[in-house]
């Protein structure tokens, strides 16, 4: 379908007032937009996570977990062209200083500064806190998500409404799980810093420490849940936007014998990038804490078992491909991080940070205003 049929489609969907996602996966190949639109306004949910189809689901009670079927969903595709990367990092450098809200600053810093507290008495060994922040925009949900389009080519793009949720969008770096046939694929990311023209950087002790943890809970986590041994990059520096990020890859092959699917999810969900250690104490403390209601920020969202139809390799010594038949299922879900919450007129954003015993609460504030530029550069024309 071309850009034009494609985006005419989906403003068709959005007047029906049914459920609809429409997405492009990092570093997607001819850069493949995909839509799922609903043929009803019906709300389906997921538990069992067997289904086919897009799942959406919130940080905390995840028996929320809101799904598109595929077979209640029409499936369109088109191919969007992001811009260069040079334009984009132009924009990104010419983008101007944020407003500091001292209200805001202030109650944000009081917040890490409790989370700061809790860690040197040994309650917890980190825990993310965040804020949200509401943004005037005059522009609509539709020229947000080619904003996003354009300038996030390795993230997750994604532009979301369902009555029951309302229009969330987001470019998010952080890969949850990928399962293909068995070979699944995760991430540990962590540590922030600002991209300033290069990313050979170095990190401090303190951000070494805070991923460090996240990919030894993730390996912990999945420990009992796959099959043979699991595989683990060095860590290395990935660019998110105007943002730095030290990242871990990790992969391996599940075994289904020992663990479903819905198993591996929340044995990774929420992980330590957006929630903490130990983990239930963690949820706990962000509950009582941050005093807002994260809603879908840090849950997750993707596809959930979809089809993919793989091209049949005609070279005849690769008798082992020919084999196998030409659809399988793949799983691609990412943490719901840099996004928003689209309203009249208005996008609530949300932002967080890793906090640890050697956390600033000054500089976790500014590091917050630094991740709000990813979404707040889409906001204007
Ligand atoms: C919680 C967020 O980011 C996470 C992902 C990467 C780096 C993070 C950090 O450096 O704190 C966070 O763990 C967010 O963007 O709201």
């Amino acid at each position: 379908m071309n850009n034009e049929e494609f985006f005419i489609k989906l403003e068709e969907q959005i007047q029906s007032g049914n459920p609809f996602v429409a997405y492009r996966n990092p570093g997607s190949k001819n850069e493949l937009t995909k839509a799922l639109l609903q043929d009803s306004a019906e709300t389906y949910k997921t538990d069992d996570f067997t289904e086919n189809g897009f799942v959406f689901a919130p940080f905390e009670n995840t028996k929320n977990a809101i799904l598109i079927p595929s077979e209640n969903a029409e499936i369109i595709t088109t191919e969007y062209s992001a811009e260069s990367s040079e334009e984009v990092e132009k924009e990104n450098q010419e983008f101007p200083p944020a407003y500091t809200n001292s209200k805001a600053r202030i109650k944000h810093e009081e917040l890490v500064e409790n989370g700061i507290e809790a860690i040197k008495k040994g309650e917890l060994k980190k825990v993310v806190l965040s804020r949200k922040e509401d943004v005037q925009t005059q522009l609509k949900a539709m020229e947000i998500f080619k904003n996003l389009l354009k300038k996030y080519k390795t993230a997750f793009v994604y532009f979301w409404f369902h009555p029951q949720t309302g229009i969330w969008l987001g470019a998010t770096p952080e890969t949850l799980l990928n399962v293909e046939r068995e070979k699944f694929k995760t991430m540990a990311l962590a540590g922030t810093q600002a991209f300033e023209g290069t990313s050979s950087v170095n990190w401090e002790e303190k951000e070494i420490e805070e991923q460090q943890i996240v990919t030894d809970s993730i390996l912990e986590n999945l420990e009992n849940k796959v099959s043979g041994s699991i595989h683990k990059s060095e860590p290395y520096t990935s660019k998110a936007g105007n943002l730095l990020h030290l990242q871990t890859d990790i992969t391996g092959m599940l075994d289904p014998e020992k663990s479903s699917l819905k198993s591996l999810i929340f044995a990774l969900h929420p992980t330590p990038a957006v929630c903490g250690l130990p983990k239930k104490k963690a949820q706990q403390f962000i509950l009582e804490h941050e005093a807002y209601n994260r809603e879908f920020y840090s849950g997750f969202l993707g596809e959930l078992n979809m089809k993919k139809e793989v091209k049949r390799n005609n070279n005849r010594r690769n008798q082992e491909n020919q084999a196998y038949g030409s659809i399988l299922k793949q799983t691609s879900l990412f943490v719901n991080l840099r996004c928003m919450k689209l309203e009249a007129g208005k996008a609530r954003l949300f932002i967080g940070g890793g906090i640890t015993k050697d956390s600033s609460p000054a500089d976790e504030w500014q590091e917050t205003v630094n991740k709000s530029h990813t979404i707040k550069s889409v906001l204007v024309k």
